[in-house]
């Protein structure tokens, strides 16, 4: 594995940190005419945008001319001045400057535009992944990971609202060939880089046996099977509630031990995973000592550009019984 350079892994805690703080300051904040729904159906809004050019300019500032295969394309912001302004405002306070233009917006957006080529090195970033859950007020997350020749080798996740065991909120979580790491998303120090000294080291959890698991999926039914994961469960003897949250905070979840088992479970046959919606929270993953495959046990491939084509669904464990529950997986879903 490439070692990633302590610059690189600044800048992107620092583009993330700095994304995250953004958005959950215009959480709960969004207005009519702040949101908008894309030809494909899905929502975006003016934090998606604004977190997209907070994070491509501070990649851009800090490490030059980088390919970022952003979620977002400036195209959706074309003449549409009220979305822009809000953007334009929430991009200043995310980098702290005062004065963002429309056409700066357009730029930071549209830096986030590049292809995926298949033996390439280049980000790719979920400005907000869990818009729906960004907009209904719960968990969210911003995902960015560097991929090299297909594989990934580095991930940060910004969870700005994750509970944290002592009433906090908010997490950071970096996965790196040297293992995964969490630091607080309020940095004490005031710094909005890494601060070394406030990391520490993630696991996923030790639940050795099924009966002590608890999974996590996706709150909405509609990107999730909810009806079989529930099969599943039963036919591991897990007994706990499932853990229902939004977004890559579900990595984030088995990263640090809050559940054992992730599962994302196709509702269509045509639904293709995208690339921005695993890179991260699945490094991280792995980097805390877990597994990830898809639905039928093969590791995600990104080789092939945007999207996961190679895949269905996904299945990540702590690792201790990842071929058990991929052996129940594919009997409830008769693979
Ligand atoms: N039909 C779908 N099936 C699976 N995932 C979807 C579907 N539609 C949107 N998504 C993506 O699912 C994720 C939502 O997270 P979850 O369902 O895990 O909470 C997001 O990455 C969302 O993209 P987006 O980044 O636009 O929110
Ligand atoms: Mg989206
Ligand atoms: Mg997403
Ligand atoms: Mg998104």
């Amino acid at each position: 594995m490439s070692s990633i350079s302590p610059a690189t892994v600044d800048a992107a805690v620092r583009a993330v940190r700095r994304a995250a703080i953004a958005t959950r300051w215009a959480q709960g904040r969004l207005v009519s005419g702040n949101t908008l729904t894309k030809s494909d159906d899905s929502p975006v809004t003016v934090a998606d945008f604004a977190a997209q050019a907070i994070v491509c300019n501070t990649l851009a500032e800090e490490l030059g001319d980088v390919a970022v295969v952003g979620e977002e394309t400036p195209d959706d912001l074309v003449d549409r001045p009220d979305l822009l302004d809000g953007v334009a405002s929430l991009v200043a306070m995310g980098v702290g400057t005062s004065n963002v233009t429309a056409t700066d917006v357009i730029e930071a957006v549209g830096r986030g535009a590049s292809d995926a080529p298949r033996d390439g090195t280049y980000w790719t970033l979920d400005p907000i992944d869990g818009t729906k859950g960004f907009v209904r007020g719960d968990q969210y997350a911003i995902a960015l990971a560097l991929i090299e020749g297909g594989r990934v080798v580095f991930g940060v996740l910004g969870c700005p609202n994750l509970p944290n065991p002592d009433g906090t909120r908010g997490a950071l979580l970096v996965g790196s060939g040297e293992g995964a790491v969490m630091y607080p998303l309020d940095d004490a120090a005031g710094g909005d880089g890494v601060s070394a000294s406030e990391g520490r080291p993630i696991r996923v959890d030790a639940a050795a046996v099924l009966s002590e698991a608890r999974f996590c999926e996706s709150v909405e039914s509609g990107h999730s099977d909810q009806t079989h994961s529930v099969a599943i469960a039963q036919r591991l003897g897990i007994t706990a509630e499932p853990y229902r949250i939004d977004s890559q905070c579900k990595y984030a979840a088995v990263a640090r031990g809050d559940a054992s088992i992730y599962l994302r479970l196709p509702t269509r046959a045509d639904y293709v995973e995208k690339i921005w919606d695993h890179a991260a929270g699945k490094f991280v993953v792995e980097c805390a000592g877990g597994v990830v495959t898809d639905v039928a046990g093969a590791p995600l491939d990104f080789s092939h550009g945007k999207l996961l084509q190679a895949n269905r669904g996904v299945v990540a464990t702590n690792g201790r019984f990842h071929e058990q529950v991929l052996d129940a997986v594919g009997a409830v879903l008769d693979l």
